[in-house]
């Protein structure tokens, strides 16, 4: 399916099952450039064909132009003038055909593999390295496309190789045979050299994915890695993953120079063989001149093929490597997915409920055991507890970002599970605490979950979250592009983005993980007048560590090693739960432990 924006889906996959070969799972993708592929071989092949009449022409011209003068030299130069012009033709129309075919196979890999990306849950990218997945986005796909498409142009010049023995044979049997001698010694220098040659070229993948997490980390940590003056540290870092990287290459080049010269140079041998025997059946008169030169020119002809054969297998070698990394992203199946039978939640109210939920991440331990609480519609409650008690796990599990290993999250009465992510996710807004932003203007920032919506709607989205007022004070207002990350704008202004980003999608259920946290009091109050009238009647989820953000709540509740251990008003806790005003002390917001002291 074309998208606008000139986005093409894949036009094919890669085969789902992991006992086939790497090359047999890749072939969907190779067969659907079939017609072009196809063209660009056969090209190919024409091409081939075409240059080896030439030799043969030769031997015309030479033994029946210019030694006997039987025919005319003219007309032999005539027809090889021609054939020439018509390799570069096919040569030039076969390469264009076979780059474009390699490119669009790439851009299938590389949108196969980003679409994957986007499927997969949260547990995977908790695992995942950044890096890992740029270098296998990029130079894993590299390999394999070029493998893809230039092993089947390097078989069809094998394959005139074939033809070009033809012709030897016809012009004289033993001298043909003899010259193919070295072969089997090529063919057993080249399996030799796959097998010294695989381990590296995996290792050199590997090793270019840890530059790329090495890069990645210096890069996005460039602020702590300078608040701790670490920087000798990190090129430390740096140097070790481009030496272990160094010394993978050295060693691949070390085999490529032992093997190379032995795959390459051993056809060569056959060369000297039709001299030492052409030449002696030339002095017996057996065969004429013209016949050596063409036998030469086919034994060059067919030495290209199988110097190229040397090259195909160190680029199969890479090629699999690749491929297998490729393979273990693409093998990787999203933990979370709807059930066959999913339902849209339509009209949502917003009850939620999580009930008697147990759950951790991974294989780790159980962070919530037991966990039950029920936010009934247009409610607001407020998660309090010590850090790590929970409390975030708590907001992920509600829009299931992660699955309950027991127990269920439910919303209006249905379990998250029975219904479809995408509903789901469109019903529940969340505001993260530490928000992305994209690089791009303030108000496709607003607009990411409505792409459509207009600028009345965005602004009044902003004015909500207090974000207005600072935006239309930027040089270019909402039409200001972000840096990366958002790094240009403050803690506070990125939360308050992020908020109106939410507000405009105006879900019935909000959970805001600590989405104030960087805003100072006086704008949070101002936040918090205008979300009043927001949450009237939306069902919210506030996971709080000031005072000023749990005022926001009808109930609190407090969270301790995964449970509720206690809820009721604030006033209520202070008094009946040393626990909750010890957690309201120990809070690091200075605002907090000043109003709570
Ligand atoms: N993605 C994750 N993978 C593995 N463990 C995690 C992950 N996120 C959180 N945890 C662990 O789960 C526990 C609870 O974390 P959680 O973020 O829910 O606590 P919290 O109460 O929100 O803490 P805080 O107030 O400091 O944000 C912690 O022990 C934490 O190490």
């Amino acid at each position: 399916m074309d998208h606008p924006g000139g986005y093409r889906a894949p036009r094919a996959r890669i085969n789902p099952d992991s006992n086939r070969s790497w090359l047999r799972r890749a072939l969907p993708v190779v067969l659907a450039h079939r017609w072009m592929f196809g063209s660009a071989l056969a090209l190919a092949f024409v091409g081939l064909v075409i240059s080896v009449q030439i030799p043969s022409l030769l031997q015309g011209a030479i033994d029946n132009a210019i030694v006997t003068h039987r025919d005319q030299l003219g007309h032999y130069l005539w027809w090889i003038g021609g054939l020439a012009a018509a390799t570069l033709v096919t040569g030039y129309l076969s390469r264009l055909l076979l780059f474009r075919t390699a490119y669009e196979i790439e851009y299938d890999l590389r949108n196969i593999m980003y679409e994957h990306l986007t499927g997969l849950s949260f547990p995977f990218f908790d695992r995942a390295q950044t890096g890992q997945l740029i270098s296998r986005a990029n130079s894993d796909i590299r390999s394999v496309q070029m493998y893809l498409t230039f092993a089947p142009f390097i078989l069809v010049q094998c394959g005139i190789a074939v033809v070009a023995f033809g012709y030897m044979l016809a012009i004289n049997v033993p001298l043909a045979l003899v010259s193919m001698l070295p072969m089997p010694l090529v063919f057993l220098a080249g399996r030799r050299m796959q097998n010294t040659m695989f381990p590296v070229s995996w290792l050199i993948q590997s090793r270019l994915a840890e530059v790329a997490t090495v890069v990645d980390e210096n890069v996005n940590g460039v602020r702590v890695v300078k608040s701790f003056a670490a920087e000798g540290r990190q090129l430390q870092a740096a140097q070790r993953a481009a030496n272990r990287l160094r010394w993978a290459y050295v060693k691949d080049a070390d085999l490529r120079a032992h093997w190379t010269p032995a795959v390459q140079n051993l056809p060569r041998v056959g060369l000297v063989i039709v001299l030492l025997l052409g030449g002696y059946l030339a002095v017996q008169g057996e065969l004429g001149v013209g016949a050596i030169l063409a036998f030469n020119s086919y034994l060059m002809l067919m030495q290209m093929p199988f110097q190229m054969v040397g090259m195909l297998i160190m680029m199969g070698q890479r090629a699999a490597a690749s491929a297998q990394r490729l393979y273990e992203v693409l093998d990787e199946q999203p933990e979370i997915v709807d059930a066959p039978d999913a339902r849209e939640l339509t009209g949502c109210a917003g009850e939620v409920e999580f009930d008697s939920v147990r759950f951790g991440y991974a294989e780790g331990p159980d962070v919530l055991q037991d966990f039950s609480l029920r936010v009934h519609q247009g409610e607001t409650v407020a998660l309090v507890g010590r850090t790590a008690s929970g409390k975030s796990t708590v907001a992920r599990l509600l829009p299931r970002f992660y699955d309950v290993r027991s127990g269920a999250v439910r919303v209006d009465g249905i379990d998250v599970r029975a219904l479809t992510t995408h509903s789901l996710r469109e019903a529940v807004g969340v505001v993260l605490d530490e928000p992305f932003l994209f690089s791009e203007s303030i108000r496709d920032n607003i607009a990411y979950g409505r792409p459509d919506a207009d600028i009345t709607d965005i602004e009044r989205a902003a004015r909500v979250a207090g974000a207005h007022e600072f935006i239309t004070e930027l040089p270019e207002g909402y039409d200001t592009v972000i840096g990366e990350r958002g790094y240009t704008l403050s803690g506070g202004q990125r939360q308050r983005i992020a908020i109106a980003r939410t507000l405009l999608v105006n879900p019935p259920v909000l959970v805001l993980d600590d989405a104030t946290s960087a805003v100072d009091v006086q704008t949070e109050q101002r936040i918090h007048a205008g979300l009043g009238e927001l949450l009237a009647g939306r069902t919210t989820l506030v996971i709080a560590h000031r005072l000023s953000t749990i005022s926001l709540a009808d109930r609190v509740v407090l969270v301790e090693g995964g449970r509720v251990v206690a809820e009721g008003t604030h006033t209520e806790l202070l008094a009946t739960t040393p626990l909750y005003s010890e957690v309201l002390a120990t809070a690091a917001d200075d605002d907090m432990t000043g109003a709570t002291a």
